[in-house]
This record gives structure tokens, C-alpha cells and sequence, in this order.
């Protein structure tokens, strides 16, 4: 290596003296090559400059067919604003523009195969969630897609009603505990239900995180996760990497997706040796078992018979881990915080639970289906409050909305279903919480893309109907034990935005039993 540098160095030299032999006198050949890449240097910049100029007078003039409402009202949405316009443009410092798009008709193409995810806000994910299922693109995307709908089919799904019950019967017991009337924090308790769930059911594990508080650092860590991205996204010298992670914040970052990626470790390390032990036969025949996400995630395999590398199930596995239990805990935490804020539907929905159960405590597939008020109460909740408030997008090709109207190629944009479910065009009084907008009639007119808690097109969420089961039977549930009402003493309940939409101050509702627990 040492000799091969040193031959390098002297065939420059020999180069160097051979052609200042060939210059006019005072020129020399490392004066020539100077000049020569400052020349190349002041070209590029001159292009890069030229384009920069060109794409923001483009940008400009694109920007100019949109509306741009102003500075955000105290509410941090523009009400009025999205009532009159389908979508509007938000500069992002002064060479930046985003559109965001408040209609179902502007919405619609946003969430067809026209666009892409973008980079720009994705890649803050990637440390934590690699290169899963909501972050990957292309061929990758598509196959792992089509590996894993089989784990939400319905026939999957009947089986985790039972679990579902069964992790919330372990937070009733636990507010039974508390004493009558006691005042609890909603997310806390929920958000640890709905890790049980998606780690008992999509991810096979034996966890009792509800109670064995080993799991407290791992939500804690969600919870940084969060609230690191949400700052890194609004500061924009955090955007480069290099500083970013040379910043206590940054730092702070890195040590939270160790912990979260210590328990995915965990989840695929204990499945291994688990089927190691039961010398585990791949095939459906699995003694009567479904397969779960990682039976499914083990077992894949190409055409060639390559299967998933370590990182890629690891990467799916922190993909579900959070995008499974951190969405529904919102879910279902605004709905029961709705149905503590209006106490005729949280009766109606108790009578409702009430006549199926017929005094049993565990839920059972045919059950599920039987609610269609709290169904109701639960979709009107993620109107109000979508636990996914928006979603970004990049445009891959010119794309032109219904009016006319059009966004060049690389445009970003999101599709605002926080702002579309509050367009007044479409729901009449939209800060008003009324279940009975879902009722069969209401909906029947209404377009698809007015409602989309779940996102549409075909990167909407392959969990729909697991969240949908899921909040059912947790609400029906706590619901048949519990009275809730809100805790005026404690802060009220405002929705903050921390990728999902999560409460500043907590949702503080005093927990009155209706019954004797009869769940021991
Ligand atoms: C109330 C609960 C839920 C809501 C509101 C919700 C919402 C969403 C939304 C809006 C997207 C699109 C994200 C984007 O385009 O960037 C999405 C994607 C996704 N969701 Fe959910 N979700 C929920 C529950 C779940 C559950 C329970 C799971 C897993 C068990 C899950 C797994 C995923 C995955 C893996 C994706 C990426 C899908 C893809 O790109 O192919 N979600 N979800």
C-alpha cells in the first residue's frame, strides 16, 4: 500500500514538471491545474445557482395558485381558512414551500401511486425503524407488504379477541385497585395495554407489561422517540446529521433507540429459542396455531429461498412494536376522554355493551361485531382527534388536482386529515363531538376519502381492522366496569402533536366502578 501511495505521488510529480516544460514561462503546471479547478468550481456553483434561482421562481410561481392562510390561530389550525379552500401552502422558511391538502377531493390523488414517501421528513424514523414496512419504498415495500397481510387476515384476527380481553381485564383490575372514584391518566394505562396486545398477538410474546413494569423504559423511550422528532423536524440546523447527533438532544436519541431496539431484540431472540425448543415444524399445521407476524417474518423466503436477514425482521419488529401499540393507545384514550365528556353516549354505549354481553367479561369474535354505537363513538373520536394527524408525501409525477390546479414533480405535500375531518363543507359543526355522523345513513353520501383515520390508497394501514377490534373490545369493556368522568382539578385534555396525536397535560378521568370486579 505504502509503495503504491509513493509511485502515486511521483507519477504526479513527473506529470506536473512535464507539462510546466510545456507552458509559457511563469506559468507553472501547479498553477495551471489551480486555476483550472477553481474554473471547474465557479461553473458548477454558476449551474447550481442558476437552477436554485430557476426552481424557486418556479416554485414562486406554482406556490402563487395556492392559498396561503397566514400565521396558525391559537389553535394551531385554520378553521376558517380550510372551510373555504381545499388546500393551502405554508412556507417553511423562505425557500421552502409546502403544500398541505384539507379536501377529500385534494386528498385523493395525494394518496395515489402519484407519490412517494419523502425523504425529508421520513429519514428522522430510520435509526429507530429502519427500513420496516412504514418507512420502505419500492420492491422492498411491495413484498414485504404481500408477506405480511396474511397476519391481519380476519381468520388471525378472531384468535387475539381473547387476548385483547384479557389485557383489558389487567387494567381494570388495576383501576379496581385504586379505590372508587380514583383519578387516573389515561395514556399511561392504555398505552401499556396496547403494548401487551400488539406484543401478545402480532409479536407472540409473553408479556405481562401491564403489571412487571420491565416495559417502563421502553415507553419512556417511545416517548423521547417522539418528542426528539417533533423538535428535530421544527429546528432546521438539526436537519443535518452531523450536528444533530453532536447535540445533547441528539445524544439523547441515539441512547432511546437502544432501548427500544433492546426489547425487539428480545421479542426475536426469545421466538427463536422458543421454536428451537419445540423443534418447530414451518408449516400452517402448527398444532391448530395461526401464524403471527414473526412465524411469518422467520419463515419468509425469495424466489431464490433467501430468507429476511437479522436486521430487515428486526426492522419490521420495531415497525409494529410502535406503530401498533402508540396509535391505538390514542384511540382509544380520546374516545373514552369523548365519552367521559358526554355522558348520554357513554350511557348508550354502556346499554349497548350491556345487551351483548348479557354479564359475561370476555369478548368474544361475534360479539365484536355487535356494537355498532361504539363502533360510532370510536370513529367519531378519530374525526375529532386523529391519532394520525397527517402524512407527508413527495410527488414523483406532475400531479393535477380536480380544479385544475397542479404540483410539479418533487413537490412536497402533506394529505391533513386533522384539518379535512374539520371542513365544515363536509361536517356541519366540526368541533362537535356527534357519534351520529357515522351512522349508516350519514355515511352513505359521504366520499371515502372524508374519513381517514387509517390513511387510504395503498399505503394506508395494514392494522385497521387489528385497531379496530382492538379499541372495541377495550372500550366496550371498560366500559361495562367503569363510569368514567372527567378530572376537573387536573389540567384539561389538549391534543399535542407527537407524531400521533397524544394529550400536553395527560386525559385525567376519576374511575367509578359500575359492579363488583368479577374478572379474578
Ligand atoms: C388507531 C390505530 C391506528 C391508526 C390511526 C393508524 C394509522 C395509520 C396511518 C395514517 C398510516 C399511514 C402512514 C403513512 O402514510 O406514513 C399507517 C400505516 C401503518 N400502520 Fe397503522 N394505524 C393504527 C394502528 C396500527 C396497528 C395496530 C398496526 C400494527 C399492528 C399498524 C401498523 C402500520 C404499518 C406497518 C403501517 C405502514 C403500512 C405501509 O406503508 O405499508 N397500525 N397507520
Amino acid at each position: 500500500m505504502v509503495a503504491s501511495s509513493e509511485d502515486d505521488q511521483s507519477h504526479v510529480s513527473e506529470f506536473l514538471r512535464l507539462l510546466s516544460a510545456r507552458l509559457p514561462a511563469g506559468v507553472t503546471g501547479t498553477t495551471l491545474v489551480m486555476w483550472t479547478l477553481v474554473l471547474v468550481l465557479a461553473v458548477r456553483l454558476s449551474v447550481w445557482v442558476v437552477s436554485f434561482i430557476a426552481w424557486q421562481v418556479k416554485i414562486r410561481r406554482v406556490m402563487k395558485q395556492f392559498p396561503d392562510p397566514g400565521p396558525p390561530d391559537p389553535n394551531g389550525v385554520f378553521l376558517s381558512h380550510v372551510e373555504n379552500n381545499p388546500y393551502h401552502v405554508r412556507w417553511l422558511g423562505p425557500f421552502i414551500a409546502v403544500t398541505s391538502c384539507t379536501h377529500p377531493d385534494t386528498i385523493k390523488p395525494i394518496l395515489s401511486n402519484k407519490t412517494q414517501k419523502p425523504d425529508w421528513t421520513y429519514r428522522f424514523f430510520r435509526p429507530w425503524l429502519g427500513d420496516g414496512l412504514l418507512l420502505s419504498e419500492g420492491s422492498k415495500w411491495q413484498r414485504n407488504r404481500r408477506l405480511l397481510t396474511p397476519a391481519f387476515h380476519f381468520d388471525i384476527l378472531k384468535h387475539y379477541v381473547k387476548l385483547f380481553s384479557q389485557s383489558t381485564v389487567v387494567l381494570l383490575d388495576k383501576w379496581m385497585s385504586c379505590g372508587p372514584g380514583a383519578s387516573v391518566e389515561l395514556f399511561d394505562h392504555v398505552g401499556l395495554m396496547t403494548l401487551d396486545n400488539i406484543l401478545k398477538c402480532s409479536l407472540g410474546y409473553n408479556s405481562s407489561c401491564q403489571t412487571d413494569g420491565k416495559s417502563a423504559p421502553y415507553i419512556l423511550a417511545v416517548h423521547d422517540l417522539t418528542r426528539l422528532i417533533d423538535e428535530r423536524f421544527d429546528y432546521a440546523p438539526y436537519h443535518i446529521d452531523f450536528i444533530y447527533y453532536l447535540s445533547a438532544s441528539g445524544r439523547r436519541f441515539r441512547q432511546a433507540c437502544k432501548v427500544v431496539h433492546g426489547l425487539s431484540e428480545q421479542v426475536i431472540t426469545e421466538r427463536k429459542e422458543r421454536l428451537k425448543k419445540e423443534n418447530f415444524a414451518w408449516s400452517s399445521s402448527r398444532s391448530g396455531k395461526c401464524l403471527d407476524l414473526v412465524d411469518i417474518l422467520l419463515q419468509a423466503k425469495d424466489e431464490d429461498g433467501t430468507g429476511l436477514s437479522v436486521s430487515e425482521i428486526q426492522d419490521e419488529v420495531n415497525t409494529f412494536l410502535f406503530g401498533g401499540h402508540h396509535t391505538t393507545a390514542s384511540g382509544i384514550s380520546w374516545t373514552l376522554f369523548h365519552l367521559a365528556q358526554n355522558k348520554e353516549y357513554q350511557d348508550k354505549c354502556r346499554r349497548e355493551v350491556e345487551e351483548v354481553l348479557q354479564g359475561r367479561t370476555e369478548m368474544t369474535w361475534h360479539d365484536v361485531a355487535k356494537l355498532p354505537f361504539i363502533t360510532m363513538c370510536i370513529k367519531e373520536s378519530m374525526r375529532c382527534v386523529p391519532p394520525v394527524p397527517r402524512v407527508a408525501r413527495s410527488v414523483k409525477q406532475d400531479l393535477t388536482f380536480p380544479d385544475g390546479k397542479s404540483l410539479p414533480k418533487g413537490s412536497p405535500t402533506f394529505a391533513g386529515f386533522e384539518l379535512s375531518h374539520r371542513n365544515r363543507e363536509i361536517w356541519p359543526n366540526p368541533t362537535v363531538y356527534d357519534p351520529y355522523r357515522f351512522s349508516p345513513e350519514n355515511v352513505e353520501n359521504r366520499s371515502p376519502y372524508a374519513f381517514l383515520p387509517f390513511s387510504a390508497g395503498p399505503r394506508n394501514c395494514i392494522g385497521q381492522n387489528f385497531a379496530m377490534t382492538e379499541m372495541k373490545v377495550s372500550v366496550a369493556l371498560i366500559l361495562q366496569s367503569f363510569q368514567l368522568e372527567l378530572d376537573e382539578t387536573k389540567p384539561p385534555a389538549v391534543p399535542c402533536d407527537r407524531i400521533t396525536l397524544q394529550a400536553k397535560d395527560g386525559i385525567w378521568v376519576k374511575v367509578h366502578p359500575i359492579k363488583t370486579n368479577t374478572h379474578n
